[in-house]
C-alpha cells in the first residue's frame, strides 16, 4: 500500500498528503558501458506539475519507466507516496501502481480495442469484479472529460487524428482516478493550436482533480505555460529544478542555449503575450491603463 509521510498505509479513499509524491536518491541507470544516470535525485512537490528537459538521449524516459518501476536501476532508491517502488513487485502491487497514470509516447493504445475498451484496460485489471455497465459509464466518463466527444467512444486508434489519439491515452492514464499522472512528449507531432489546447486540458485537469503532473517535453510553449517548475537533465543528473524565469538566469551552457536561443525567446514573448491578453479586461491591467490616462490627462493640463 502507499503510505503517508509518517509510514501509516494509507486506505484506497485516501490520497497523499505529504509533500512530495515522488523522491528519486541516487538513482543510477546503466546500459552496458552506457552511464545514463549517475547518482541523480529528484523530488516532485505534490501538486505541481513538474516538467522535464534535456536533450536528447539524456535520460527522460528512462527516469520516468525507472519511477514506474519499468526499469530497475543499478543503484540508488526511488519513492513514490513515501514507500520504495524497488521493494514492490510491479505486477502485484496494486496500492502504488492504482494511484499513479501513464500517457506514453504516442498513445500506445491497443489497436484492435475502441476508445472505450481501451480505457476499460487498467479498471478490468485493477477492479475485476466491477459490473460491466458501471465499467462502460466510467470510460465514457473519461473519454469525454479528456476533451473527446461521445462518438469517440466506440471508434478504433485508426479512426483518430493525433491529436484525438493523445487524448484518448489521457483517458486511459485518468481511467483509475489518480493522483499522479505521467505524460511523456505529450504533445509532440499535434500542430500548435492542438498542442495549446492540450496544455490547457493538463492545467485545468491538474487544478480540478488534484494531480501532480511528471510531464517530460521538448516543448518550450509547453514549460511557460503550464509548468510551475522544470527539472533539466544533463551530465548524467538532475542539474537544476527550478521555474522557468529563475533557470533562464543560470549559467550553464545548454541551459542557456535552451531558455534563452531563438525559439526560447520566441515562446517567451508568446507567453507575455498571452499573459497580456488574458488580463486585459481585468482589474490589475485595466488599473494601470487608468493610473496611465490620469497621469498623461495631469501631464497635458501641465
Ligand atoms: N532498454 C534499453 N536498452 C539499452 N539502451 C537503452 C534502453 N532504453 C534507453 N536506452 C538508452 O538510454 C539513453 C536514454 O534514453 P531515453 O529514451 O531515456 O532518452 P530521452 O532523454 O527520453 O531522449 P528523447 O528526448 O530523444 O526521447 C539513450 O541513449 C538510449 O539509447
Amino acid at each position: 500500500m502507499a503510505q503517508d509521510e509518517t509510514g501509516r498505509n494509507l486506505e484506497r479513499h485516501e490520497r497523499f498528503r505529504g509533500e512530495y509524491p515522488i523522491v528519486v536518491e541516487g538513482l543510477t541507470n546503466r546500459f552496458g558501458d552506457q552511464v545514463v544516470h549517475e547518482d541523480l535525485d529528484l523530488k516532485v512537490r505534490r501538486g505541481e506539475i513538474l516538467g522535464v528537459v534535456g536533450g536528447s538521449g539524456t535520460g527522460k524516459s528512462v527516469l520516468m519507466r525507472s519511477i514506474i518501476g519499468l526499469q530497475v536501476p543499478a543503484e540508488g532508491d526511488i519513492h513514490v507516496f513515501g514507500r520504495s517502488v524497488l521493494d514492490t513487485d510491479p505486477e502485484e502491487d496494486d496500492g502504488i501502481r492504482n494511484r499513479w497514470g501513464v500517457l506514453f509516447q504516442g498513445g500506445a493504445l491497443f489497436s484492435t480495442l475502441t476508445v472505450g475498451e481501451n480505457v476499460e484496460v487498467p479498471l478490468k485489471q485493477f477492479y475485476p469484479n466491477i459490473d460491466p455497465r458501471l465499467r462502460h459509464e466510467i470510460a465514457r466518463y473519461k473519454t469525454i472529460l479528456s476533451g473527446l466527444p461521445e462518438e469517440a467512444v466506440s471508434k478504433y486508434p485508426s479512426e483518430l487524428s493525433g491529436g484525438m489519439k493523445k487524448r484518448a491515452g489521457l483517458a486511459r492514464a485518468l481511467a483509475l482516478d489518480p493522483e499522479l499522472l505521467f505524460l511523456d512528449e505529450p504533445t509532440a507531432g499535434l500542430d500548435p493550436i492542438g498542442a495549446a489546447a492540450f496544455d490547457n486540458l493538463t492545467r485545468e485537469l491538474k487544478e480540478t482533480l488534484g494531480l501532480t503532473v511528471f510531464l517530460i517535453t521538448h516543448d518550450l510553449d509547453t514549460l511557460h505555460e503550464i509548468c510551475d517548475r522544470v527539472a533539466v537533465l544533463a551530465d548524467r543528473k538532475v542539474i537544476a529544478v527550478d521555474t522557468v524565469p529563475n533557470l533562464m538566469e543560470l549559467d550553464h551552457p545548454w541551459i542557456q542555449e535552451y531558455f534563452n536561443g531563438p525559439r526560447g525567446r520566441a515562446a517567451l514573448t508568446a507567453q507575455a503575450l498571452d499573459e497580456l491578453r488574458r488580463h486585459m479586461d481585468k482589474p490589475p491591467a485595466a488599473n494601470v491603463v487608468k493610473a496611465l490616462d490620469k497621469a498623461n490627462s495631469k501631464k497635458d493640463k501641465a
